[in-house]
């Protein structure tokens, strides 16, 4: 075999004198012949251990940056390898020269899913009340002391009924529903092409927290195709209580009470925008953007990220605010390294109700900004990487017609990175690089307990008793108000 033109990825695995050892880490490998890979690795105190070596059959199907083929190999906890992906273990063309890996017949043939998450959006007007319904169920976004838990309900009808008209009008000004499942589905369908080129074979599903397809469809799905391996991928690249939090919850939930889910190697990708691939793709777009002002040096960049309010952060220890603040300084580190060293900020959006969110707001920030004379502004939705009513109807409408009022003449806005070809392969690499820490992901501790609804009437006193509440906390002019209005 000749030394040249391949390379793979071994994945937490080190080849160590006899014995393998797991390593959190990913290592690159020398490759020989096209046909097949050589995995070479080594451990920098054991170098005599560098020969051992692996066979695999190599995918026809090539890296994207390297041109390269793209191989991973992991192996479980028992030291067992498995073959990342259906192109390989359907192959099953391999041999392996070294002494202390298991014989093929261990090989478990793996089928890989990823299940993406995101937070769905109402299709049709009709759609809107009961989706936000859904939404204010969430006990992750009405978080309401544990005696105050049955009001939840009672309180989301109240709610979603009073905001529905404002958010119809939004939802109305944009088309008449989100299309935030139709980017999703394109997003998954694009996720699986990327995933395919890189050699790693697997279904995508979608499961969306508050509307269609619902995360419990997804999971049934994945049930029914007899995934072994999972990859959770939620699509929001920031960690919050609110969004990832609330959507793994699910999920804890949904997987306990299953046999086959709970004893399903699992791995949770909790945030990802850090990554490389992420951070390079924004600053693309927002390098690319900066282009189309007269006077492209002169541009404020404002990240505008959907708020969450001040006590998740403060009291639940949310980490949002402090990766979106990491977030915004990578991205603009990765501008600086370009040439780009534009002035920037950083706001919230999209508050609702009546307790403190995350600032500076938005709406606020552009009024100053107005005030104090800029006149070139990009925005840059930062939370979301999908195009929705926070993006085509509040920043594009709202808080352009704000901007410009407020003395801003030119405004331009970064689009969502939706199916971006560098962000999608990034995930893709996201993906591969979670797969070998799967792991059964039963977990006993759940903060979103149900409230016992076991008993029909006592659920039924507690139900009208609640009703009444927050009927007398809600009919307050000021609480309507808060909840009626977006506040800008
Ligand atoms: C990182 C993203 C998001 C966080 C954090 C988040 C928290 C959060 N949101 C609400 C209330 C609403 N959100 C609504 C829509 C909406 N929210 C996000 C993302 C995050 N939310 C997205 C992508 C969307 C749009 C979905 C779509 O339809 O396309 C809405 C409905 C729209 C409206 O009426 O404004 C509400 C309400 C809370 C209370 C919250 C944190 C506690
Ligand atoms: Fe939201």
């Amino acid at each position: 075999m000749d030394a040249t033109s391949c390379s793979g990825v071994l994945h937490n695995t080190e080849f160590c004198g006899s014995r393998l050892r797991s390593l959190d880490r990913k290592l690159s490998v020398p490759c020989f012949s096209t046909r097949y890979l050589t995995y070479v690795a080594g451990h920098s105190n054991c170098k005599k251990s560098t020969s051992q070596a692996s066979l695999i059959k190599c995918s026809s199907s090539r890296d994207r940056r390297n041109g390269m083929p793209w191989v991973s190999v992991s192996l479980d906890p028992l030291g067992r390898r498995n073959i990342v992906g259906r192109t390989y273990s359907s192959a099953g063309t391999y041999t392996y020269d070294g002494p202390d890996l298991e014989s093929p017949s261990h090989v478990v043939e793996e089928k890989v899913g990823v299940l993406l998450l995101n937070l769905g959006g109402p299709e049709t007007l009709n759609d809107v009340q009961p989706f936000l319904f859904n939404l204010f169920a969430d006990p992750d976004i009405i978080r309401l002391p544990r005696l105050f838990r049955f009001l939840q309900r009672p309180l989301a009808t109240l709610i979603s009924v009073l905001r529905a008209p404002k958010s119809k009008e939004g939802y109305a000004a944009i088309g008449g529903g989100s299309p935030l499942r139709k980017t999703t589905d394109k997003q998954a369908h694009a996720l699986k092409m990327a995933m395919e080129a890189k050699g790693l074979s697997a279904k995508v599903y979608v499961g969306m927290r508050y509307w269609y397809p619902f995360t419990e469809e997804a999971i049934q799905q994945i049930k029914r195709d007899g995934i072994t391996k999972l990859v959770v991928l939620p699509l929001y690249p920031q960690f919050s209580i609110s969004t990832t939090g609330s959507s793994i919850r699910v999920l804890q939930h949904i997987f306990r009470e299953d046999n086959y889910l709970s004893s399903l190697p699992v791995s949770i990708i909790n945030s990802w925008y850090e990554r490389e691939g992420y951070i390079k793709s924004m600053a693309d777009l927002i390098e690319e953007e900066l282009q189309t002002f007269p006077e492209p040096k002169e541009v404020m960049v404002f990240f505008s990220a959907h708020g969450v309010p001040v006590s998740y952060v403060e009291d639940a220890g949310d980490p949002y605010r402090d990766q979106m603040e990491e977030c915004i300084f990578l991205i603009m580190q990765e501008l600086k390294a370009r040439g780009i060293n534009n002035e920037h900020t950083l706001a919230y959006q999209s508050r609702v109700g009546p307790v403190q969110w995350l600032k500076p707001y938005t709406d606020e920030v552009l009024v100053e900004l107005g005030q104090k004379g800029v006149k070139s502004l990009l925005a840059v939705p930062v939370s979301f990487v999908s195009e929705h009513i926070e993006t085509l109807e509040e920043i594009d409408m709202e808080y352009k017609h704000l901007a410009l009022e407020s003395g801003i003449k030119n405004w331009g806005r970064v689009p969502a990175l939706g199916t971006n070809s560098s962000f999608i392969m990034d995930l893709a690499d996201a993906v591969i690089e979670a797969l070998p820490s799967a792991t059964a992901m039963y977990s006993p501790t759940s903060s979103s307990e149900d409230v016992g609804h076991d008993d029909p009437l006592k659920y039924l006193i507690k139900m009208f008793f609640g009703s009444v509440l927050a009927f007398i906390l809600l009919l307050s002019p000021k609480m309507i108000m808060a909840f009626r209005n977006h506040i800008i």
